[in-house]
């Protein structure tokens, strides 16, 4: 312990928290999910889910280092990262949160999440997040909603 640690009293380390998706063409949806996440502890450390473990809807268009990238830069995230290839937990274990934030409509099942969390040692909670509903009648808030309206007009 340092000093200034003994005279300060040790402070906890700040609660994190983690979010994760697909993340292709961002859009006010994810914002909102990332918005609420945030306010779930501290600090934001996203997960980009690879090209690989997107097997159920399309792949996404963007590649894995631009989604990165795009969300890194998003003021609520304190760092994104890329997910990992073939075991998804791996990026848990070594990120030790405290809140993993899943979005509204994640197909993930929380006790199976809960279940294997436990399984693997690691204690934290794990939170649903809300739906961002339209603001305006022309909001797409959906990433597949904007692919099928580019095709539609551009196709
Ligand atoms: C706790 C948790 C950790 C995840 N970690 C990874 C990961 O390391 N690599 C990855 O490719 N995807 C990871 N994912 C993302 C899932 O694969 C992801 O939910 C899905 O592929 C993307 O779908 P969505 O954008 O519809 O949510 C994780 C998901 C959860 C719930
Ligand atoms: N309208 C929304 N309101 C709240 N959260 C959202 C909304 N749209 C997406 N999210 C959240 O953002 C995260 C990443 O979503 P994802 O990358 O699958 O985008 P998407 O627009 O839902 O994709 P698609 O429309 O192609 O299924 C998920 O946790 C999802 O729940």
């Amino acid at each position: 312990m340092t000093r200034s640690d003994a005279d300060e009293g040790v402070r906890s380390a700040p609660q994190t928290v983690v979010a994760q998706g697909t993340f292709d063409i961002l859009h006010p949806g994810h914002v909102h999910y990332l918005e609420q996440a945030a306010a779930m502890g501290e600090r934001l450390v996203v997960i980009v889910a690879r090209k690989s473990n997107v097997d159920h809807k399309e792949r996404p268009i963007c590649s894995a280092r631009q989604r990165r990238d795009v969300v890194d830069a998003l003021e609520v995230v304190d760092e994104a990262i890329l997910g990992h290839e073939e075991d998804i937990f791996v990026p848990i274990e070594e990120l030790e949160p405290d809140v993993i934030a899943l979005g509204h409509d994640q197909h993930h099942d929380d006790e199976a999440i809960e279940a294997e969390l436990a399984r693997r040692g690691i204690t934290c909670e794990v939170e649903r997040a809300d739906p961002r509903e339209p603001a305006h009648d022309d909001e797409l808030l959906s990433t597949r909603l904007i692919v099928d309206r580019i095709l539609k007009r551009r196709g």
